[in-house]
């Protein structure tokens, strides 16, 4: 599975800078969680990746894959906003990106959007129009397209957070379980989340923002298992790390 290497990324709006000269890299084959506080570039950064233009900023940097070929058609972006087209159905939604490359219209597709679909506990609304749906029942319709583009490289901007506490523990398996060995960019504001999920932990802070490592997660089979000891421990130590990271930028 490709890895991917970020070299010098930066991000400037209306002459304020976000963030300049970041180098990230993403190993294949692992999740890598991006935390940091609001505002301080974590959505850009993933657009960046993405090859995604910062609309009214300027960007740069260079991304690329490990393998050495092109990322085009090998990245999955799951958006912060879900992005459903009012007017095609759920079904269709998902399978939105296989149409817009003129597939998606078999029965194979149809067979393996309403499996995703079922995985969320959405099959039953599957002819519906997103407009009468949750937002979290919109934010696993989104999470079921991002799986659906079986892409190997997957970033996700808070696939999680409109979810209830027991729905959001059950995707987080679902997730982990389906997009094991792919290489992912997940960016939450749930230090939890990122223990459970991650093979990596990186803070993005301060102003102008810079990346620094969060150290090891515990070494516990992934998805782990929050309710272990050391999790709570190290979610402790985490917090601390945000919380002195939240403050760089104030105090500087
Ligand atoms: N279109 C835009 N025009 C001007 N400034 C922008 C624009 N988009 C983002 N920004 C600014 O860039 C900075 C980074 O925004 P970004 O959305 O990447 O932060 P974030 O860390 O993802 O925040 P959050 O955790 O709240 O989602 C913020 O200060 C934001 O105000």
């Amino acid at each position: 599975m490709p890895g991917v290497s970020i070299h010098g990324a930066a991000l400037a709006y209306a002459g304020r800078t976000v963030f300049d000269d970041l180098d990230l890299s993403l190993p294949g084959g692992e999740w890598t969680a991006l935390l940091g506080p609001s505002g301080v570039g974590k959505s850009s950064l993933l657009r960046l990746i993405a090859g995604l233009p910062a609309a009214g900023g300027t960007a740069a940097g260079s991304v690329r894959a490990t393998d050495g070929a092109s990322l085009a058609g090998r990245i999955a972006y799951m958006a912060q906003r879900d992005l459903l087209l009012p007017w095609l159905s759920v079904l269709d939604n998902v399978r939105l990106g296989a149409r817009m490359r003129g597939k998606g219209r078999d029965a194979d597709s149809r067979r393996v959007a309403m499996h995703l679909l079922d995985t969320m506990g959405l099959a039953d609304r599957a002819t519906d129009r997103p407009g009468s749906l949750s937002g979290g029942m919109r934010q696993r319709v989104a999470l079921a397209r991002t799986l659906f583009e079986d892409a190997p490289i997957v970033l996700m901007d808070e696939p999680f957070s409109a979810l209830d506490a027991v729905t959001r523990f059950q995707l987080q398996e679902m997730a982990a379980s389906l997009l094991s060995g792919r290489t992912v960019l997940l960016v939450t504001h749930d230090p939890m989340e990122a223990l459970r999920l991650a093979g990596r932990i990186m803070i993005l802070s301060g102003s102008p923002a810079r990346l620094r490592s969060a150290g090891d997660p515990p070494a516990l089979s992934i998805p782990r298992d929050p309710f272990q000891p050391e999790m709570a421990e190290r979610a402790a130590l985490l917090f601390q790390q945000l919380g002195s990271g939240s403050l760089e930028g104030a105090a500087s």
